[in-house]
């Protein structure tokens, strides 16, 4: 358990650490896709932005150009001069020809440019000349809105172009449809009289649309790249790419343009998303780009700020300080970065795939090991159940082996028919006795007896019989308590003969005991038709006996042959008797060291 537990935790360990290196290594790999991701955008933004300036430039060059060939015609010279007189003179300029004649001799330059209209400017800044006579007389609008960059033409004798102002007409677009489009701009040169005096102006009212939002529009690169142009304000003076957006969001009136409408300021929260902005739309501040240009600064930003609708964008920003107007290219982060974000999902995706496999393979590897560690148990369990079981069956084959030994030692030691020691265990028992009788001075006793005519009765009864009779003798025997110490035993000692051993008794008893057994079997009545023993047709024994308590010097089948002796008298004296060996009568048998092997 414990060692499987350490290898979990270790397994846990080398996950985490491969885990920790996927996301480490994907985390730089992540940092640098970015790096250079927001390093190519940044490229990308500026070389856009200096385009679309270069681009400006170049247009407004232009037409400098053509507006400075103009204003050197002589005709446009002398008209100009008579258009002076006229207006310091008392006639109304509404009434003076040469305003017609100016007019007739713009009309198809304006045309051809696509022009919206022209001002001749008097040095006093009053509009002498105009398509349309309610200007005549007035204040020009440059000089109201945007008087540094007019004083430059007077004074300097440079031709200027004025970014965008407020009309004092809406301007058709090309379709001629009016639409309430409320800016202006122009491109300003001097007229020079022939001593190179400036004396008047000659104002191209050019259309916003045409000639800067178009190339502003030229910026408008992917889905929300914009390109735009704002003044020192900070309020747009060019077309804005998200005009619907910013109408849904009320930023702006239906049929409303953004030029000079919509001010750069940063919201606080992205508009699009619902985000509503906690002050004032005065109060906001400029974005940051718009901040940063406004005081001068040219700048790149790829960390990300808010852009007008509070949308995360990355942007590179341009202040013309000759023109005084600033140009941004901006694009969302979003889509500027995509490929770092679609790069950051897919990593994101696969380190989530491979930390779920990871996972999954984890709790594969733990179910396994739970349902191998179940295994086990189970295993062990059955093993238990079955080591018990064998145990058990072994503990009761031991007993019954154990039983059969001892039956089998019993049978050993017993006879077979009669139930009785058989006489090899009388044997083994005697010797034992006998040494311990020996050590100990104490008497042994020998009974020995056998059958009369017993091969009459076998003869006459048949062996059947004869071994029914044995048998009979044995159990008779066995039922006598004759034996009264342990190491007492009495034995089939051969055939029809029979031996009985008394360890540290007496004449009397033995005496007793001889006498009763013969009494006994002969009581037992087993009839004998063939008997001669002392008139008797039952079946008696002849018993021969012997007590000693001398037993040094002897050996103990010579105690045996001793009482055999005396059973031979007994035999000799008609048998059913009982007969006692005494030492007295060694004599007799004093030749006896051993059984007679033949008595009769
Ligand atoms: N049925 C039977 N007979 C046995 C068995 N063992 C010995 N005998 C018989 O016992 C008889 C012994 O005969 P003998 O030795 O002549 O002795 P006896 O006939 O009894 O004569 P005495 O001893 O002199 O009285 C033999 O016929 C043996 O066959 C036995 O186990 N069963």
């Amino acid at each position: 358990m414990q060692q499987i537990k350490k290898q979990n935790i270790r397994a846990i360990l080398l996950i985490s650490v491969f885990m920790s290196a996927v996301v480490f290594l994907s985390v730089i790999a992540l940092y640098q896709i970015k790096s250079s991701t927001t390093e190519q955008v940044r490229e990308n933004l500026q070389t856009l932005l200096l385009t679309i300036q270069e681009a400006h430039h170049i247009l407004v060059e232009q037409r400098r150009f053509a507006l400075e060939s103009i204003s050197e015609n002589e005709s446009v010279i002398k008209l100009t001069q008579d258009l002076i007189h006229d207006y310091q003179g008392d006639k109304p300029l509404v009434q003076s020809k040469y305003l017609t004649e100016f007019r007739q001799l713009l009309a198809p330059i304006l045309e051809n440019f696509g022009d919206q209209g022209f001002f001749i400017i008097a040095p006093d800044n009053i509009s002498i000349a105009s398509m349309r006579n309610s200007n005549l007389g007035t204040v020009n609008l440059i000089a109201q809105q945007n008087p540094e960059l007019l004083a430059r033409v007077f004074d300097k004798g440079e031709a200027v172009f004025i970014p965008p102002i407020r009309s004092d007409v809406p301007i058709n677009n090309q379709k001629l449809q009016r639409i309430s489009i409320d800016a202006t701009m122009f491109i300003v040169s001097p007229i020079f009289d022939e001593s190179l005096s400036v004396i008047a102006a000659i104002a191209i009212r050019i259309n916003p649309m045409t000639y800067f939002s178009s190339v502003t529009t030229l910026g408008r690169v992917g889905e929300t790249g914009e390109t735009y142009a704002f003044d020192k304000s900070g309020t747009l003076l060019t077309e804005s790419r998200f005009v619907e957006q910013l109408r849904k969001l009320s930023m702006l009136d239906y049929g409303e343009n953004s030029i000079f409408n919509i001010q750069l300021k940063d919201p606080g929260g992205n508009l699009l998303k619902g985000f509503k902005p906690t002050l004032s739309y005065e109060q906001l501040p400029l974005t940051y780009m718009a901040q940063q240009a406004t005081s001068g600064k040219s700048g790149v930003n790829t960390q990300g700020y808010r852009d007008y609708r509070g949308v995360n964008v990355i942007g590179a920003w341009i202040w013309d300080e000759n023109f005084q107007f600033g140009v941004a290219t901006e694009i969302n982060t979003q889509e500027a970065l995509q490929p770092y974000f679609k790069t950051r999902n897919t990593f994101i995706m696969v380190i989530t795939i491979t930390m779920i496999l990871c996972l999954l393979m984890l709790k594969f590897l733990f179910r396994v090991q739970r349902q191998f560690q179940a295994k086990i148990l189970q295993t062990n369990a059955d093993l238990e159940v079955r080591v018990l079981k064998r145990t058990s069956d072994l503990e009761d084959a031991k007993e019954a082996l154990s039983q059969v030994n001892q039956e089998l030692a019993v049978l050993a030691i017993t006879d077979g028919l009669t139930g009785l020691h058989n006489r090899r265990h009388f044997d083994n028992q005697f010797n034992l006795e006998w040494q311990r009788c020996l050590r100990d001075g104490k008497s042994i006793a020998i009974i020995l007896f056998d059958i009369d005519y017993f091969k009459q009765y076998n003869d006459f009864y048949g062996h059947l019989m004869g071994d029914i009779c044995l048998k009979n003798i044995g159990t008779l025997l066995m039922e006598a308590n004759i034996t009264k110490r342990p190491s007492d035993i009495i034995a089939r000692y051969g055939g029809e003969e029979f031996i009985v051993m008394l360890s540290n008794t007496n004449h009397e008893y033995c005496q007793q005991a001889a006498q009763a057994i013969c009494d006994n079997i002969r009581e037992l009545g087993v009839p004998h038709e063939r008997s001669e023993s002392n008139n008797q047709n039952v079946v008696t024994v002849s018993v021969g006996y012997i007590v000693s308590n001398q037993l040094k010097g002897l050996r103990p089948n010579q105690l045996v042959a001793r009482a055999d002796k005396a059973l031979y008298q007994a035999k000799s004296r008609g048998r059913n008797t009982v007969v006692e060996f005494f030492e007295s009568d060694h004599a007799n048998i004093s030749n006896i060291h051993d059984r007679p092997s033949e008595r009769k």
